[in-house]
């Protein structure tokens, strides 16, 4: 598994800050489960969809995230920007972002599974929060305007287990992420295929 951590502005702007704003569109987070969407306990937060068309901001964030990662944001190569808001407690027990089942939801899209996540911190939180890699066994803390890139599947298109992830409980605070989820199709030139398991 390979990661990488951005800043994606200076710690102390706040470009990103108009994202709060969705907050009157959140609603309790659901999870892929079988071929429904359904909320769970092991994920505590609340979340909304924001297409680009609801603020500038969206589209300069896309450019933004098209340009460090090389790879082609626009729908339906990746989904709209899901903003998630955890208050005290709020967490995501260890999942992967990617389709574990041929009848996921995330096939809806007809544009194959989230080979890549592209994570934004919106916040800090005082204590708590952090996004732990249970497998590749560190965690990152939450940092204002810090991103985090990885790739949820293998070249051969297979998931990659190392993923495995979890937002900790916050303890005190309020966490806001958000998350750009960035399919397999469409990126056939950016990111080849390989038939080799290791790549
Ligand atoms: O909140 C976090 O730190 C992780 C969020 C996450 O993994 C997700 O939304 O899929
Ligand atoms: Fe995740």
């Amino acid at each position: 598994m390979s990661m990488a951590m951005t800043e994606l502005f200076p710690p102390h702007h706040n470009h990103l800050d108009v994202l709060l704003c969705s907050s009157h569109q959140l609603q309790r987070s659901v999870v892929a489960s079988g071929e429904k969407q359904l909320p769970v306990e092991y994920r505590i937060s609340k979340s909304a969809w924001l297409k680009d068309t609801v603020d500038p901001m969206l589209v300069a964030l896309d450019h933004r995230i098209a340009a460090l990662t090389g790879l082609d944001v626009q729908p339906p190569y990746a989904e709209y920007l899901q903003v998630v808001n955890y208050g005290i407690g709020g967490h995501y027990e260890p999942h992967f972002d990617h389709a574990t089942s041929p009848t996921s939801p995330l096939y809806r899209m007809k544009s194959g599974n989230r080979v890549a996540t592209f994570m934004i911190y919106l916040s800090s939180v005082e204590a708590g929060g952090a996004t732990a890699f249970i497998y590749a066994n560190f965690s990152v803390p939450v940092v204002k305007n810090a991103a985090l890139f990885w790739w949820n599947l293998h070249k051969s298109g297979e998931g990659d287990g190392d993923t495995l992830h979890a937002g900790c409980p916050v303890l005190v605070g309020d966490k806001w992420v958000a998350n750009k989820w960035i399919h397999e199709y469409g990126q056939e030139f950016r990111r080849p295929c390989s038939s080799s398991p290791k790549d």
